[in-house]
């Protein structure tokens, strides 16, 4: 695990992009996306930048249960204004969020994800450590998934919503070991109510109670941290 201190998120973000552009030049295919407001400032540069990414593959991680693709709470909607819209690719993939049944649609993703392995995964992390929205406890064998969001995940979340009533409590995500299987792993943390959960992740025991720190395991992970995240390191 290789982490890189920079002074802000600005920082840290252009250094994720100088990191996705040289894995693109040296072959990647497939991006594994993330969503939140911790990869935005790494959208805008990619959509700022000349790269084309009209012949690139990518993945998102979860979608929220319940939600229509032109929902602008979704994840597919977040992905379209940020990313999409401005900056086409060859094939993009979310989660189903209509999708009822669970077998089927969760089946069906883990088809995309071994059809187009991810080259370089782009991955946040939750206050309590969650990554994808692979909560505490879950399994590092865990794959494609309908999982229950916990309280203070809903919590975090619902400032995105007009009512807390209005905030999913189920999402469709990616497993760990789904996401363990990609080439790279790029985690971005940024600001002070990260720190806890990077000190756990960088250098606390490897356990499901903190599902991040499953990256220690992975072979080419980097965490890209501002000196608020890293505070506790
Ligand atoms: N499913 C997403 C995660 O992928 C994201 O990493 C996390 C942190 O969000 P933020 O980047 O807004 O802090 O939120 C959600 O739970």
């Amino acid at each position: 695990m290789e982490v890189i201190i920079k002074k802000t998120k600005e920082e840290a973000s252009q250094k994720a992009f100088e990191i996705i552009k040289e894995e693109m030049e040296n072959g990647a295919e497939v991006l594994g996306l993330a969503t939140g407001s911790t990869p935005e400032k790494l959208y805008d540069i990619m959509v700022a930048s000349d790269v084309d990414f009209s012949n690139m593959v990518s993945v998102n991680l979860d979608e929220y249960v319940g939600l229509a693709p032109e929902d602008p709470q979704s994840y597919h909607y977040f992905m379209q204004e940020h990313l999409f819209n401005q900056k086409p690719f060859k094939e993009t993939y979310v989660p189903d969020g209509l999708a009822t049944d669970e077998e089927e649609e969760t089946a069906r993703y883990e088809g995309i994800l071994k059809e187009h392995p991810i080259d370089v995964q782009i991955l946040g992390v939750g206050t309590n450590g969650h990554i994808g929205f692979n909560e505490p406890g879950s399994s590092f064998d865990s794959v494609t998934r309908k999982v229950k969001l916990v309280q203070s995940t809903i919590d975090s979340n619902k400032r995105y919503f007009e009512k807390e009533e209005d905030v999913p409590k189920y999402a469709y995500s990616m497993g760990i070991k789904s996401i363990m299987r990609a080439k790279k792993v790029l985690l971005m943390a940024f600001g002070e109510n990260k720190a806890e959960a990077v000190k756990g992740l960088v250098g606390g025991p490897v356990t499901e109670d903190l599902p991040g720190s499953v990256l220690q395991q992975h072979p080419d992970a980097v965490i890209l941290l501002d000196e608020d995240a890293a505070s506790l390191l």
